[in-house]
C-alpha cells in the first residue's frame, strides 16, 4: 500500500492531530456490478450515496478496519482483492482520506444494518447516483481501475 498509516500515527502525533480523519470503504463487486449504499435521513449528508466502510481504528490496519466494517454494517465477510489509491476530501467541517478496497463477499447475505438502502449498480450507472462528494473522485478512480484492468 502507498503508505502505512499505523507507522505515521505511531511516529507523529501532530500530523495526526491536524492531519485528515482516515476512512476506509468498500467497494463491493459482484457479476459487473459494484454495491452502493444511501445514507438515512438521519446522518449528515442524507440520502446520499456511498461506499460502506468507516473509520479507522487507533492500531488498526485499514484492512482489519474494512473487514470489521463490512461485518458490523452489511452482517458478511469480504475478501479483499486490491486498493485503490487513497483520496483526501475537505468539507466544510470535515477533513477525511477515504482508503478504497475493491472486495468480494465470500460468506453470508447483505443484511444493512445502519444505511437507508443498498443497491448493486451497474459500472454504467454508478456516476448517475448522487454520491457523498468525496466519492466522486473514488467512483471516478475505481473506473479506470476497471478500464485499466479489462474495458467495461
Ligand atoms: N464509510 C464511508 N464514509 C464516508 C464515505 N464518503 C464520505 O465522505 N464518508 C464520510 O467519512 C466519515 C466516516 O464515518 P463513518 O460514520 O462511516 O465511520 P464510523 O462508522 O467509523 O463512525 P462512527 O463510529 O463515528 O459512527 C463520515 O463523515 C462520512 O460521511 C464513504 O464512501 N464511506
Amino acid at each position: 500500500m502507498p503508505e502505512d498509516i499505523s507507522e505515521r500515527r505511531k511516529n507523529s502525533k501532530a500530523v495526526d492531530s491536524n492531519g485528515p480523519i482516515e476512512v476506509t470503504c468498500a467497494i463491493i463487486e459482484k457479476n459487473g456490478q459494484v454495491l452502493a449504499a444511501q445514507r438515512g435521513p438521519a446522518m449528515a449528508m442524507p440520502f446520499k450515496w456511498e461506499f460502506p466502510g468507516g473509520k479507522i481504528n487507533p492500531g488498526e490496519t485499514p484492512e482489519n478496519c474494512i473487514i470489521r466494517e463490512i461485518k458490523e454494517e452489511l452482517g458478511v465477510e469480504i475478501q479483499i482483492k486490491t486498493m485503490l489509491p487513497p483520496s483526501s476530501h475537505s468539507y466544510p467541517d470535515l477533513y477525511i482520506r477515504l482508503h478504497p478496497f475493491v472486495c468480494r463477499i465470500t460468506h453470508g447475505r447483505i443484511k444493512p444494518a445502519e444505511h437507508h438502502a443498498v443497491q448493486w449498480t451497474a459500472h454504467d450507472r454508478l456516476l448517475a447516483l448522487e454520491w457523498a462528494e468525496a466519492d466522486v473522485a473514488v467512483v471516478k478512480s475505481y473506473l479506470n481501475y476497471r478500464i485499466g484492468k479489462q474495458g467495461i
